[in-house]
């Protein structure tokens, strides 16, 4: 797919794709909300998505992803999302619509990543972590983006066609 960056050209060591069946041995995932914040033209058309970059810092700094984090414990994927997305981004969110799941290896970690759609939500962007914010559509025109995203362009990629 032209609209996608290549997996390629990340080492595997670094990062890959994992299935739940592969999980069930080794490391054990940390739960991870990730909130994909759309903006719908007049038609409800999605047309944009909000990307962040990593804050200074964090493992894998600098590279663009979607804003979230780590479930605190005893948390829902809503809650965690809620609470990153207000800590993060300095925003309110809505109604939260939990969309895909996707494992993912690091050296750093082993990761599940509940990917949530929003596209209601209150308060002014802040970014309270040193992060960079853009609103983008496909393909994409901001890099490097982290392993861990590039499905979820994919998966918009397959919903537009
Ligand atoms: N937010 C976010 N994290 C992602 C995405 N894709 C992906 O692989 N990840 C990974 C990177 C990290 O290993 C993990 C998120 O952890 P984090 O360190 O950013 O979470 P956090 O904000 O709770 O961090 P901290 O409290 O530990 O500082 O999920 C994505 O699109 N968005």
């Amino acid at each position: 797919m032209s609209n996608v960056p290549s997996e390629s050209t990340v080492r595997p060591s670094e990062a890959r794709r994992v299935t739940e069946d592969e999980a069930r041995e080794g490391r054990v995932p940390v739960d991870v909300a990730v909130g994909v914040l759309i903006e719908r033209d007049a038609e409800g058309q999605e047309v944009r998505f909000l990307l962040t970059t990593r804050p200074p810092g964090k493992v894998w700094a600098g590279y663009w992803e979607f804003p979230g984090g780590k479930f605190e414990p005893g948390e829902t994927v809503e809650q965690a999302l809620r609470r990153e997305l207000h800590e993060e981004i300095g925003i309110t969110v809505g109604k939260v619509h939990p969309w895909k799941v996707q494992l993912m290896d690091y050296s750093h970690a082993r990761v599940r990543l509940h990917f949530c759609k929003i596209d209601d939500w209150t308060g002014a962007f802040e970014m309270r972590e040193g992060q960079t914010m853009a609103w983008q559509s496909l393909p994409v025109t901001v890099e490097p983006v982290l392993p861990g995203t590039w499905p979820v362009l994919e998966w918009l990629a397959e919903e537009r066609g």
